[in-house]
């Protein structure tokens, strides 16, 4: 019987994001420079008899604790793939620190959680290959999510170019706790043919690096989500003028807006003032997870 684990599943940020094709399967090829913030939900694993999942946390009202949570399925697709593989049964709580439907992947970080916690109570290792294969199937960001450094990611997800170095920086993310369908966000898109990301900086170690190609991006689901929910907009306009901030845009579809910062001072102090404005929103400040 193995004690209590626990993995983190931290918040996914989409720095630039720019669709390059519509897919004859109606998917859209993406390329995207994703980071992880060091805010995440939290899952653990007691032994039991059989699996449980318990939800818990600020924004556990926001999710089904049944077949259809992403916990749930990863642990399920996980012991279909690789049966025997974890005999226990698991009693699972999944801590919800992250709103639901926010562009900051916390569905897809969770699912990914799932699979390393599975992978590491596994009788016999499990290849990151085979892992991220499973990942992609139970959605796009889930093998991005199960590396959780910075990487580049193309496809819908799956061609993924981890970084060997980042700069360290801090974000501040706000959302206006509007849910987004990613679904309806894609169908708003007017131009679906945008160019590829510019080629990153070697090596690329200093926030202001960052910040001059960042300005040569976009994330264009930014102006549909603008459209869907206006306070997107709204936001950006304002964390983009706190002292200090190097960039901040929408991250994924929608509806959390991110500040980027070299200062962790600056980003907390950004934070304090959008919390004081805005008191009905979620705000978080935090470092950036790096090499
Ligand atoms: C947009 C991104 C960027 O990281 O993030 P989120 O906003 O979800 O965090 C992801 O690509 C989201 O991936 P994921 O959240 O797994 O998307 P899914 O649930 O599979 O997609 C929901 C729907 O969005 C559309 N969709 C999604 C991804 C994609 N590359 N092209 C699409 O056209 C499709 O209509 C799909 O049916
Ligand atoms: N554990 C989970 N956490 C968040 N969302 C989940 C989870 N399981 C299933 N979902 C569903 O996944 C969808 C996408 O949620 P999420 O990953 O939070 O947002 P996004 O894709 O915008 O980054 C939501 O509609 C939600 O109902």
């Amino acid at each position: 019987m193995f004690e209590v684990q626990s993995q983190a599943a931290p918040a996914k940020i989409n720095l630039a994001l720019h669709v390059t094709r519509r897919r004859d399967d109606g998917y859209h090829d993406l390329e995207s420079l994703i980071v992880f913030a060091d805010i995440a939900d939290e899952i653990t694993a007691a032994p039991a008899k059989t699996d449980s999942l318990a939800v818990t946390g600020p924004f556990a009202k926001a999710l089904s604790n049944g077949e259809t949570n992403l916990v749930t399925r990863a642990v399920a697709a996980f012991r279909e793939r690789w049966p025997d593989a974890v005999e226990a049964g698991l009693a699972l709580t999944l801590h919800k620190n992250l709103p639901v439907a926010a562009g900051i992947g916390g569905g897809s970080a969770d699912a990914a959680a799932a699979l390393r916690l599975m992978a590491g109570l596994a009788d016999r290792p499990i290849a990151l290959a085979e892992l991220s294969e499973l990942a992609g199937r139970l959605g796009a960001d889930v093998p991005a999510c199960l590396i959780s450094s910075p990487l580049v990611a193309r496809g819908v997800g799956e061609i993924l170019s981890p970084l060997p170095q980042f700069p360290a920086c801090h974000v501040v993310l706000v959302n206006p706790l509007i849910p987004v369908i990613t679904a309806d966000v894609f169908r708003r898109l007017t131009s679906r043919d945008n160019d590829p990301l510019p080629a990153l900086p070697v090596p690329l170690t200093r926030p202001a690096q960052l910040g001059i190609w960042l300005a040569e991006t976009r994330n264009d689901l930014e102006t549909p989500a603008i459209a869907l929910v206006p306070e997107v907009g709204r936001l950006i306009a304002h964390l983009a003028a706190a002292p200090g901030c190097i960039l901040a845009r929408m991250s994924g579809s929608g509806a959390t807006v991110f500040g980027l910062f070299g200062s962790g001072a600056q980003a907390h102090q950004a934070a304090h003032e959008l919390r004081e404005q805005n008191p009905d929103h979620w705000v978080a400040a935090a470092p950036l997870i790096v090499p």
